[in-house]
């Protein structure tokens, strides 16, 4: 059975995923995402699953700077969650006008800020590690409510103040579940391919960077820069793409960008929304193959 190491404590939206993404598996809560990723690079756990990106709030930050840095780790399938979240509070709780402070993962609390400003406009909002977290906290009697994953209620004794709040209503986080390198998933036609490129601190490097990918009729799902945490001013990019390492056309776009820069390698799998991958006329893999086969004629002399 394999061993998931998960974005906990136990209640978290990251659990919910890790049970999708792996319904065999043995499940054991991380206290952080790096602490997720450490299990995996130490040996303790063979897959990490953790958040990766929300709809509303954009990147998780842990997730992209610990896959930058440390033994590498790829992503192997990945699960899109709708988020809308429980407010917890204490059962003893008579009134709501008790309530001062209220706790939770920040990506949480920014996706109900209109919600809490109408319904507890005098709570403080505060940042707990996670949203099961926060509930642990309440229940502890550090903060007066928290905003959790619907999964919350059933493991901590708290009652629900509201179900299904969201400012957001269609809002969803992606998550995905991490091995150390190895074996890749096969294509599908419709995949994810993840990368973090160095690109150097100069005029244009990204947009050459980028301008590989255009030119191969590649599309982009995603581009996140973050700092290298090194020289102030020096950034890294997360880009994901749609295609498949595989693929001819994603092949020769990665060696494009490896010639530019250093790249990392994050994963190719299945995309959880199943959409294709859309390929421009003429940037179909059958036309990489034909080009490359074209140009070993031309060298072994069968072809004028
Ligand atoms: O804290 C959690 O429950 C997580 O899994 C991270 C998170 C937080 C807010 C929305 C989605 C995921």
């Amino acid at each position: 059975m394999s061993r998931i190491a998960y974005f906990g404590p136990r209640g978290t939206f990251t659990e919910q995923a890790a049970r999708r993404l792996a319904p065999d598996g043995a499940l054991t809560p991380a206290e952080t995402i790096l602490a997720a990723l450490a299990a995996v690079r130490e040996g303790a756990a063979d897959a990490a699953c953790v958040p990766v990106e929300n709809s509303v709030e954009g990147p998780v930050t842990a997730t992209l700077d610990g896959l930058a840095e440390g033994p590498p780790l790829v992503a192997v399938a990945e699960e899109l969650l709708p988020v809308h979240f429980s407010v917890l509070v204490r059962s003893d709780l008579a009134d709501t006008a008790e309530i001062r402070t209220v706790a939770s993962h920040p990506h949480a609390l920014a996706q109900v800020r209109q919600w809490l400003a109408a319904r507890l406009p005098n709570a403080r909002h505060v940042a707990a590690s996670s949203t099961a977290a926060a509930a642990v906290a309440v229940q502890r009697g550090e903060y007066d409510a928290a905003v959790t994953a619907p999964v919350a209620a059933e493991h901590y004794p708290l009652r629900e103040l509201a179900t299904e709040v969201a400012d957001v209503p269609d809002a969803r986080t992606r998550f995905v579940l991490l091995r150390p390198p190895g074996e890749l998933p096969a294509p599908t036609g419709a995949d994810r391919t993840s990368l973090v490129a160095a690109a150097a601190n100069r005029t244009g490097a990204l947009a050459e960077l980028l301008t590989e990918l255009a030119g191969r009729g590649i599309n982009l799902t995603r581009l996140d820069a973050r700092p290298t945490k090194g020289n102030f001013g020096e950034y890294r990019f997360f880009i994901d793409i749609e295609g498949h390492v595989a693929e001819p056309r994603i092949g020769d776009a990665l060696a494009a960008l490896r010639r530019r820069c250093d790249v990392r390698f994050l994963g190719s799998h299945p995309r959880a929304d199943g959409v294709p991958a859309t390929i421009q006329p003429g940037a179909e893999n059958e036309a990489f193959e034909r080009a490359t086969n074209w140009v070993a004629a031309v060298r072994a002399g069968t072809l004028a």
